[in-house]
């Protein structure tokens, strides 16, 4: 490992090394790493069935939503999503534990899938997904996220983070992983990220939270 003459790296939770890792079920590959904050760009995490699969799950959700509650407008976000809590299937239950494995956080962390669809011209600004040190949620903070790309975006939609100029283009399978449970907030604040907006096709995610601690 490479330190600079100043400082030493701070603690992180993923703490895979090399250009792999196992899970249980599947190899994943180490596609890119952003040092501090970490960021890494993973490869081969899920399949052709199951990303389908969970688009599937998504849509009857969506579907399900629009009749039963009034759609949530926003100008922050501007995609419909859906959590994938209280579906018992056989692929989701396989995927939500690859997820936790890769992150190293137990699945009872997670707030459960979340899948986001956007169509031309949507897209999700730039924000933090820890909730604001004095507010209610943040007594059991998340502190990780994996957001897992469903399909292949023809054009735009990339997750981008403006204070690294650094970005990450979706394709089908592959995801990328990114932490903000440091003790130097600025570190923290340097997770600032967007999805910008589909130009063409549309785009499909799956993001994972993680919390602190457990759900209760
Ligand atoms: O759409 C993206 O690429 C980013 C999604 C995101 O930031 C989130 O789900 O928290
Ligand atoms: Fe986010």
């Amino acid at each position: 490992m490479v330190m600079n003459d100043t400082s030493m790296k701070e603690a992180t939770i993923f703490n895979h090394v090399g250009n792999k890792l196992k899970t249980e079920d599947r190899e994943i590959h180490i596609i890119a790493r952003y040092e501090e904050p970490l960021i890494v760009v993973l490869g081969s995490v899920l399949d052709d069935e199951e990303c389908d699969a969970l688009i599937q799950l998504a849509k009857d959700r969506l579907q399900r939503s629009k009749i039963g509650m009034t759609k949530e407008v926003s100008d922050i976000r501007t995609s419909s999503g859906a959590f994938l809590t209280d579906i018992n299937n056989e692929i989701l239950k396989r995927v939500e534990k690859r997820v936790s494995s890769i992150m190293g956080i137990p699945i009872e962390h997670g707030e459960g899938l979340h899948i986001l669809n956007y169509k031309p011209g949507q897209e999700y600004k730039a924000h933090y997904d820890y909730f604001a040190p004095a507010s209610k949620a943040a007594s059991n903070n998340r502190i990780a996220t994996l957001v897992l790309y469903l399909n292949d975006v023809e054009e735009g939609g990339s997750t981008y983070f403006p204070k690294l100029n650094f970005s990450v283009s979706p394709q089908k399978g592959m995801a990328v992983y990114f932490e903000y449970f440091y003790n130097d907030q600025t570190l923290n604040e340097l997770t600032l990220h967007g999805g910008a907006p589909v130009e063409k096709g549309e785009k499909w995610i799956a993001t994972q939270w993680m919390r602190k601690q457990k759900i209760t």
